[in-house]
C-alpha cells in the first residue's frame, strides 16, 4: 500500500498565506479608499445673461443661468470633474480653480495662454483635478477680464468624512465677496489699453454672494417700507439668519477685481459701547491653511484671499445686528455693503438699534499691517519652510509707460504680454519660437530709488519665463515702489498658481541684508495670495516641486491686464499627459481635428455603495478561492492533480520525492514493500 506522503503544494504555502492576507488588505483598501473619496461631476454652461446684481440691470457672465456660478463642494482626496461648455457667442473662456494646487494636472489650472488654450465658443472642455487640501477656495475666469464680468463661484473642500476640524462650530456660512462696475469689461479693457489710458475707476457696488445695492443706502434697502429702493430678488439685501448662542464658521473669500475689503463685525471701544454689538471673530483659517487663532473685530481681505472666522451669536437676543464690508487701501468711492445678522426668531424687518460697524480709514496702513502680520501658521501646520533657499528672485513692481504713453505695470521693467501658444505645451514640446527665450532678470538695479516715480519711464513688454529645476527652493522678494505719480505707491495682492508659499516677512522700504536676518522661519503662514504694502516688500519661499507652468501675478484684474505678472516653469519635462484640446491653438495646434478629451466613467460607477459592493464581491471571491486551495491541500483532496496528468487514485501512491520529477510515470511499477 502506498504511504501517504506529506502533501506538497503547487504553490508554496507561505506564498499562499501572503497572497491571502494581501488580498484582504488590498481588496479592503481599494474598497475603502474608493468609498470615501468620490468623483464630483459638474457641468458648467457659461453664458452672458441679463442680471441685476445691484438692482441695476446689466450683463453678467453667468454659469447655468445663475450668478455667481454654482458652488462646488468636495471632500479631501475627491476628484472634481467640471465639463465647461462655452455658450458665449464670440469669446473663448477658461476657468481657474483658485488655491487648488493641481499636482499632476497642471493642464487643468485654467489659465489662458499658460496652461491651456481658451475654450472656443460652442465647444467644451473637461477639467479634472484632485482636491488634496481642505479649505475655502473659489473659481473664476482667467482670460482677459472675465472675472470682473462675473465669472466666479465658490469652491469648498471639506475634510475627509469622519475627520474633524481643530475647532468647533455649529453651522457654516459661506460669503463670496466681489466688486461690480456698470461699465462692461469690454469697455474697461479697451480703456486700459487706450492712449490716454482710461482707468476703470472705483467699483459702483460691493457684492456679497453676487448681490448688492447701488445708489440706495443699504439701510434704506433693509427698510422694507422704503419706496426709494426696490427690493428685487437678484439684489435682495443680504440676511444671515442665525440662532442665538451658536457658533458659526463664516467662510469669507474675495474675488474682487480691484477692491481690498474690510469685513467689520463690531465697533470697538466706543463710549456708548453698551449700545453697540460686541460680536467678535476668531480667525482660524487663511487661504486653506490653519492659522494661529486670534480674536478681532474686523478683518482685511485682499483680492484672492480667503479666511474662516468663528462668530458666536452671544449678543442680546432681542436685536438684529449689522456687519459692514467696505473698501480699504484705495480712496473709497463705493458705499460699504451691509449684512444683517437676523437673530431668530426676530423679524428680518426689525432694524438694528446699533449703527453698522465703521470701516477703518482706507489709508490707515498701520492698522492693515497690524492685522496682516498677525496671520501666522498654526502649531499644527507641520510643513515648515526649508531653512535655506537655493535661488532668490527679486521682483520690482513699477507702474510705467510703454512707448511713451501707454500706462503699464512692469516687473523688473518687463510688462507681461501673454503669447498665443500656451507655455505648458510650448515648453513641453520645445517650441522655442513661441516666446522669448532670454531669461528674465532675477533682480533690479541695487541703486533703484523706490521712493520716486520711475526715472526712466519706459518699460519693455515681454513673455519670458523663470525656469526652475525640480526641487529648487525659491525665495521671491516682492519689492513695491513709487507708481507714476509722486508719493503714490499702491497695494498689490500677489497670487501664485500651483503652490502655497511661506510668507517669510514684510517690511518697509527696500529689502536689505538686515531684513534678511529678520525673516520668520519659525511659524510663517502658508498662503497662496499675499499683499505688498505701499513702498514696502514681502518675502516668500516655496519649493519647486510641482511640475507645470504657473503664473505669479497681481490679483487686481486690471493690473494683470496691464502686465503685472511673471511666469514660472517648473520641471516641465516631468509633466505627463496634457489633453490635446488644451493645446489646440497657436503652434501646438495640430492640423487634424483634435479629439476632445473623452468623458470619464459614467457617474454611477463612482457611487460609493456600488464600489463597496464590487469590493465585497472581489473580497469574497478571493476568500473563496483561497479557502478552496487551502482546503484541498490540507485534506489531500488533490483534484488539481489531473492537471499534471495524474489520476486521483494514482496520486495517492506517489511519494513526496516523486513530485520532483517533471513528468511522473503514469503506470508506476514500484510498490512500497
Ligand atoms: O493702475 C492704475 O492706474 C490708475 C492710476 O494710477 C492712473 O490712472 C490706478 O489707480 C491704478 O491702480
Amino acid at each position: 500500500m502506498a504511504k501517504v506522503a506529506n502533501q506538497p503544494s503547487l504553490i508554496p504555502m507561505p506564498f499562499l498565506v501572503i497572497f491571502f492576507v494581501f488580498s484582504i488588505f488590498f481588496g479592503f483598501g481599494i474598497t475603502l479608499s474608493k468609498a470615501v473619496s468620490q468623483t464630483r461631476y459638474y457641468k458648467f454652461e457659461v453664458e452672458y445673461m441679463f442680471w441685476s446684481p445691484d438692482c441695476i440691470e446689466n450683463i453678467v457672465m453667468g454659469i447655468n443661468g445663475t450668478f455667481p456660478g454654482p458652488p462646488i463642494r468636495a471632500n479631501v482626496n475627491d476628484t472634481v470633474v467640471v465639463e465647461v461648455i462655452n455658450n458665449l457667442s464670440t469669446e473663448g473662456v477658461v476657468i481657474h480653480w483658485h488655491g487648488i494646487l493641481q499636482r499632476g494636472s497642471p493642464w487643468a489650472d485654467g489659465t489662458a495662454s499658460i496652461s491651456q488654450c481658451p475654450i472656443n465658443p460652442g465647444e467644451n472642455f473637461t477639467y479634472e483635478f484632485k482636491v488634496d487640501k481642505p479649505g475655502t477656495y473659489f473659481y473664476h475666469g482667467h482670460f482677459g477680464m472675465q472675472r470682473a464680468a462675473g465669472l466666479y463661484g465658490s469652491l469648498i473642500v471639506d475634510l475627509e468624512e469622519g475627520k474633524k476640524e481643530p475647532f468647533q462650530y455649529d453651522e457654516e456660512i459661506n460669503l463670496l465677496l466681489s466688486d461690480w462696475w456698470h461699465a462692461s469689461v469690454h469697455e474697461q479693457e479697451v480703456g486700459l489699453k487706450s492712449n490716454p489710458m482710461r482707468w476703470v475707476g472705483e467699483p459702483q457696488t460691493i457684492l456679497i454672494n453676487g448681490t448688492g445695492q447701488f445708489n440706495c443706502t443699504s439701510l434704506e434697502k433693509y427698510n422694507t417700507s422704503s419706496e426709494h429702493c426696490e427690493w428685487k430678488d437678484q439684489c435682495a439685501p443680504f440676511v444671515l439668519k442665525v440662532e442665538p448662542n451658536k457658533t458659526y464658521r463664516i467662510r469669507i473669500a474675495s474675488t474682487t477685481s480691484l477692491a481690498a475689503l474690510n469685513f467689520a463685525i463690531s465697533k470697538k471701544f466706543h463710549h456708548f459701547s453698551f449700545l453697540f454689538q460686541n460680536h467678535t471673530m476668531l480667525v482660524v483659517e487663511a487661504d486653506g491653511n490653519y492659522v494661529q487663532q486670534f480674536v478681532t473685530s474686523d478683518i482685511d481681505i485682499y483680492s484672492g484671499e480667503s479666511y474662516s472666522v468663528l462668530v458666536t451669536t452671544n449678543q442680546s437676543t432681542t436685536q438684529n445686528y449689522w456687519a459692514s464690508i467696505g473698501v480699504r487701501g484705495r480712496e473709497p468711492k463705493t458705499s460699504p455693503a451691509l449684512l444683517l445678522f437676523n437673530y431668530l426668531p426676530n423679524s428680518v424687518a426689525k432694524l438694528p438699534i446699533s449703527p453698522p460697524p465703521e470701516i477703518p480709514k482706507w489709508n490707515d496702513y498701520d492698522r492693515s499691517k497690524n492685522f496682516t502680520y498677525r496671520v501666522l501658521a498654526s502649531a499644527m501646520n507641520t510643513t515648515k519652510p526649508p531653512p535655506i533657499f537655493t535661488r532668490r528672485i527679486s521682483l520690482l513692481n513699477t507702474q510705467n509707460l510703454m512707448n511713451g504713453n501707454f500706462i503699464k505695470w512692469a516687473i523688473n521693467n518687463i510688462s507681461l504680454t501673454l503669447p498665443s501658444t500656451p507655455y505648458l505645451g510650448a515648453i513641453k514640446f520645445g517650441l522655442n519660437s513661441t516666446f522669448n527665450q532670454t531669461a528674465p532678470p532675477e533682480t533690479f538695479p541695487k541703486n533703484y530709488n523706490i521712493k520716486i516715480p520711475p526715472p526712466n519711464p519706459n518699460t519693455n513688454t515681454g513673455n519670458s519665463v523663470y525656469r526652475f529645476r525640480s526641487g529648487e527652493i525659491v525665495d521671491v522678494i516682492l519689492q513695491n515702489a513709487n507708481a507714476l505719480s509722486n508719493n503714490t505707491s499702491e497695494i498689490h495682492p500677489w497670487h501664485l498658481h500651483g503652490h502655497d508659499f511661506w510668507v517669510l516677512g514684510y517690511g518697509e522700504g527696500k529689502f536689505s541684508d538686515e531684513d534678511e536676518t529678520k525673516l520668520n522661519l519659525k511659524n510663517p503662514p502658508l498662503k497662496n495670495t499675499v499683499v505688498i504694502f505701499p513702498f514696502g516688500w514681502t518675502a516668500i519661499r516655496f519649493v519647486a516641486d510641482n511640475p507645470g507652468v504657473w503664473i505669479f501675478h497681481c490679483h487686481i484684474e486690471p493690473h494683470l491686464d496691464m502686465g503685472m505678472g511673471v511666469i514660472f516653469a517648473e520641471a516641465v519635462e516631468k509633466v505627463r499627459e496634457i489633453p490635446p484640446y488644451a493645446l489646440a491653438c497657436g503652434r501646438t495646434a495640430t492640423p487634424q481635428v483634435v479629439p476632445i478629451i473623452p468623458r470619464p466613467n459614467p457617474p454611477g460607477l463612482d457611487n460609493p455603495y456600488y464600489i463597496i459592493w464590487i469590493g465585497l464581491v472581489i473580497f469574497l471571491c478571493v476568500i473563496g478561492l483561497c479557502y478552496v486551495c487551502l482546503y484541498r491541500i490540507r485534506f489531500n483532496n488533490l483534484s488539481w492533480r489531473p492537471y499534471l496528468g495524474i489520476s486521483e487514485s494514482q496520486s495517492n501512491q506517489i511519494e513526496f520525492s516523486d513530485l520532483s520529477q517533471s513528468n511522473p510515470n503514469p503506470n508506476p511499477t514500484h510498490e512500497e514493500p
